[in-house]
């Protein structure tokens, strides 16, 4: 199977674990690491609400957890039937971790994704190479 479209499957089945009872928008995201290994994530939130986890962060660390350091695309579903990108936090914990080429891929559904370079979506950004 297309690695773009194993992704967008990986996400959307990730989103049926959101915990999300205060927004009640569920997100899920799967990252690809360099080695092609998949790691996916949900929203976690929380009743203090401000230690809320969006599904990019949790899908990210767990790879990094995992010793993967580098990730090469990104895919995220939240409202179904809408594309969402990823929040200014998110977009910062992908920057560290991203390849230089890395792609995010948004979902609306199953068959409906498109596909963005990363540095369009936050470019001019502060990375490891900037300190
Ligand atoms: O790209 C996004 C945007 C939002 N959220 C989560 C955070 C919060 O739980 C809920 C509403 O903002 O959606 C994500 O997980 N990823
Ligand atoms: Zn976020």
């Amino acid at each position: 199977m297309d690695i773009n479209k194993k992704l967008v499957e990986e996400a959307l089945k990730s989103r049926n674990n959101a915990y999300a009872p205060y927004s009640n928008f569920q997100v899920g995201a799967a990252v690809l690491t360099e080695d092609d290994e998949i790691y996916s994530g949900c929203n976690i939130e929380n009743a203090s609400y401000t230690p809320t986890v969006c599904a990019e962060r949790v899908a990210i660390f767990k790879a990094v957890y995992d010793g993967h350091k580098k990730i090469k695309k990104v895919a995220i579903v939240g409202k179904l039937g809408d594309y969402t990108f990823p929040c200014g936090v998110c977009r910062q914990v992908i920057r560290e971790f991203c390849t230089t080429d890395c792609e995010i891929i948004v979902i609306k559904n199953k068959e409906e994704y498109q596909t963005l370079k990363f540095t369009e979506l936050f470019p001019h950004s502060f990375g490891p190479d900037s300190l």
